[in-house]
């Protein structure tokens, strides 16, 4: 949106500069009101989610990310309402504080093995409910406590919904490797399957981004890829590669936030 405000200003140069102010003003409120509606809808989807498959005795995977938020939020203040006794197995560092300072029961998968349901975002889904996640370099915790459940649900804001991956979501699938390998990992990606395979960049940070288990993060750009499956396991059977963030046939249901406050379901096809 401000690009385009930026194109518009480039193009009527006989703008004042009390015209520009306006426009960027103007451009900057509908920005942040659109951002406004983003995180409603995330709220909402996660509020949904945690309402319809959190039951009193449960044991509950927490996912990772900014969605989740609203999810421990909704937990929280359940378990403050209705007295609900829970346990949390988190996904990440993040996801571990998110419980701790949220006052909920911490617990991890040597501790609850099995848990009843899990709750996650995702940076991608698509009409069977295969998923891109990892945008956050945390899908190796987060397919392992999601493969734990009995029920995966997913929380998710309007802007990944999407008919087939890579709609959406343009920065490819992220694979977690063991550092050692990030070079023959990728070159093999890319011999094998095409497309492009890049070492993921930290931001505030000399080098590659490091996950919570030490690994680093390879972010791979696909050209074509048919069949979601048969892809996860070719890029799992290279040597060196942890996980992938493709999330095929895991998922029971997704909630969608939508833009005017309403809430879409996805559910597993039987
Ligand atoms: O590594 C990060 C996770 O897979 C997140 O669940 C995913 O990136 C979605 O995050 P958000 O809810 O912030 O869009």
């Amino acid at each position: 949106m401000l690009r385009q405000a930026c194109k518009i200003l480039n193009a009527k140069q006989q703008f004042s500069f009390s015209h520009y102010k306006q426009t960027f003003e103007l451009y900057s409120r509908l920005f942040s009101i659109n951002m406004n509606q983003v995180e409603e809808s995330k709220k909402a989807a996660a509020y949904k989610a945690v309402d319809n498959h959190v039951c009193d005795n449960y044991s509950i995977g927490i996912g990772s990310g900014s969605t989740i938020v609203y999810a421990v939020e909704r937990l929280a203040e359940r378990v403050r309402k209705e007295g609900l006794k829970v346990v949390c197995v988190p996904t990440s560092f993040q996801a571990r504080q998110l419980i701790i300072t949220n006052g909920l029961t911490l617990s991890d998968l040597e501790r609850t093995p099995e848990l009843d349901v899990a709750i996650d975002g995702a940076d991608e889904v698509d009409e069977n409910l295969t998923l891109i996640k990892g945008g956050g370099g945390c899908q190796t915790q987060e397919k392992i406590v999601a493969s734990a459940a009995k029920c995966f649900i997913v929380v998710a804001d309007y802007r990944k919904d999407s008919r087939s991956l890579g709609e959406q979501w343009a920065r490819g699938v992220p694979i977690e490797v063991l550092p050692l390998a990030y070079a023959s990992v990728a070159r093999k990606l890319q011999k094998m399957l095409g497309g492009k395979a890049e070492l993921r960049m930290a931001k505030n940070k000399a080098g590659p981004v490091v996950t919570d288990n030490g690994g680093f993060v390879i972010d791979w750009v696909w050209e074509k890829v048919g069949d979601w499956q048969q892809t996860n396991t070719q890029i799992k059977m290279i040597p060196g590669v942890v996980e992938t963030g493709l999330f095929v046939g895991m998922t029971y249901k997704a909630y969608f936030g939508n833009a005017d406050g309403t809430v879409s379901e996805r559910q597993k096809r039987d």
